[in-house]
């Protein structure tokens, strides 16, 4: 499991931790991991032709020991300063390693030329513009500075994070550089794992810094294969089609049968013990056609709760469902029930207009809105605003209603009141294509009907579902019956 704190947990155990060791150590022991990585990318240290980029702040002392050690090592080292002020014991060891150092204003041309011409000769440009200290977009010169580090052909490595993307959401807001490595110290940054920052971290190295006692409950965490490995329910010798768990489906109707369809693929490729789908004729007809082990049951349209199946563990709601009074009498009479439910889709259109159907509620609920649904459940906010700070927002749905939100879209993030949000790392934008979040309804749906808890179900649910997108087609674009068919090979690279 990946850990990320925010920046005013980093900065308490940074203090706490400081306290007890010599001044400078621990920005000896974060210059010293990111000098090993930088080392590590270059094809020969010796001779290489290294770009600081430094700010004000710690950050920029972080670039400028790495630098001073890659210096030693032979490296050409120049470091362009940005800031109003430098590390002034950082910039005494590159120069006392060789290095050199010039000053780099926003509003001298000359100053500005010969720094564009430094990042564009450089075989390794080091990001040391700004850190957890930075606050909103990036000023001049760093921000052009940023720019051209991306115009460069260079490898760019972010210390501690991309300069200009916020450390505790991720959010963007203007030029930011772009890394193709991000050495990390003492823990991650929730800006790390989420949307858009994410993206602009390439691969994330950790450093270890001795920061992990003092640290208290983290804000977001990221799970590795072996933590779904340990989560995913297993079959045992005594399990049978009962006890691996029923699974109810309500997706689809005659106007959209491939929710149905889709949405039944995902639960049985999950696991379940049975999948239970009532539906419209003709969808109920086109499940059984495609899925013949579904047990398959026609909604009668005069009695939609009367004709829903009795004798299940959890129940999968919403997805090509329609907004007609009859969905909204299976909404209710679902949710009346003592079971787990996964809402999607459809169903969640209809919530937003009920929000005490779940608010209310005991039992276990799973929300599974893409951006555009969160912001009809968080009335007064803009899916704009939802996908700049997906963290944040996901936390406030899942705190207005008490139940579990997963968040869908280029990143997708599990909340839950109380808990530490979960941010799945194996998202691929090939799942941008229409019926692939049925699917994963589905999933999830069998993995609540087998006992997990919904957080844990919609962790292991997304992390599969993605894999899977990934291993389809070798990232090869795919559509939603693919990723059914994938989801086997997908279970296969996590179990092992
Ligand atoms: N925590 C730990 O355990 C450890 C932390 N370590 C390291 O320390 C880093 C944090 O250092 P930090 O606190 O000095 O802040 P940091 O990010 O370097 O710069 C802040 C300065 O930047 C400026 N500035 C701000 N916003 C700006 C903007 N938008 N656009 C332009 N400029 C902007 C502003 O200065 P100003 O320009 O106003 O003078 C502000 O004062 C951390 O990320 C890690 O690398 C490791 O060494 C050891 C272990
Ligand atoms: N840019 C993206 N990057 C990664 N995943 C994405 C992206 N866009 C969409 N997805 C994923 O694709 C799926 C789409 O689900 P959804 O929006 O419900 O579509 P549909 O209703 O057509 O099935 C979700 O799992 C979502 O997280
Ligand atoms: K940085």
């Amino acid at each position: 499991m990946r850990y990320a704190h925010t920046v005013g947990t980093v900065r308490e155990a940074e203090g706490a931790l400081m306290a007890r060791l010599p001044d400078g150590a621990l920005m000896r022991r974060a210059a010293a991991g990111l000098a090993t990585v930088c080392a590590r990318v270059l094809p020969g240290v010796y001779g290489s032709r290294v770009v600081l980029l430094v700010g004000s702040g710690d950050n920029g002392g972080d670039a400028l020991y790495a630098g001073a050690a890659l210096a030693r090592r032979g490296a050409g080292v120049r470091a362009l300063l940005a800031g109003s002020r430098v590390h002034e014991g950082g910039l005494a060891a590159l120069r006392a390693a060789g290095g050199r150092a010039q000053e780099v204003s926003g509003a001298d041309a000359a100053a500005a030329d010969a720094a564009g011409a430094e990042i564009a000769a450089a075989d390794l440009i080091i990001d040391g513009l700004v850190g957890i200290g930075g606050t909103g977009g990036l000023r001049e010169p760093h921000a052009a500075l940023a720019d051209r580090a991306g115009a460069a052909g260079a490898t760019v490595v972010a210390v501690d994070l991309p300069s200009g993307i916020d450390a505790d959401t991720g959010a963007v807001d203007g030029p930011a550089v772009r890394a193709d490595i991000t050495v990390t110290f003492g823990t991650h940054k929730p800006g790390l794992f989420a949307a858009p920052g994410a993206e602009r971290a390439g691969v994330v190295e950790f450093v270890d810094i001795g920061l992990a006692p003092e640290l208290p409950e983290p804000r977001a965490q990221s799970p590795q294969a072996d933590d779904i490995a340990a989560l995913l329910p297993r079959p045992g010798a005594e399990s049978d089609k009962y006890r691996r768990g029923v699974l109810a489906v309500a997706s689809g109707s005659d106007r959209y049968r491939g929710a149905a369809v889709l949405c039944v693929g995902g639960a049985l490729r999950g696991g379940v013990g049975m999948v239970r789908y009532v539906g419209q004729e003709v969808a109920a007809a086109e499940v059984l056609n495609r899925w013949p082990e579904a047990v398959v049951s026609v909604l009668d349209p005069t009695d939609p709760a009367g004709s829903l199946p009795r004798r299940v563990a959890a129940w999968v709601v919403g997805p090509g469902r329609g907004l007609h009074p009859a969905a909204v009498v299976e909404l209710e009479t679902v949710l009346g029930a003592d079971l787990p439910v996964l809402l999607d889709a459809d169903a969640i259109t209809l919530l937003a207009k009920r929000p005490h159907l779940v608010s209310e509620r005991a039992a276990p609920t799973l929300l599974t809105p893409h951006a555009g649904e969160l912001a009809r459940l968080l009335p007064g906010t803009e899916r704009a605003d939802i996908e700049a700070r997906r963290l944040d927002h996901a936390a406030r749905a899942a705190d207005a209603y008490g139940c579990t939100v997963l968040l869908k879209g280029s990143t997708t993030v599990i909340a839950e009141p109380g808990r530490p949000a979960v941010v799945n790392p194996t998202g691929t934008p090939l799942l941008a294509t229409a019926g692939t979040g049925d699917v994963l309804a589905g999933f999830i749906g069998a993995l609540l009907a087998a006992g997990l808890p919904p957080r844990d179900a919609a962790t292991c649910g997304a992390y599969v579902h993605g894999l899977a997108a990934r291993l389809a087609h070798g990232g090869a674009a795919i559509s939603a019956s693919d990723l059914v068919d994938a989801v086997p090979a997908a279970l296969r690279a996590v179990l092992g």
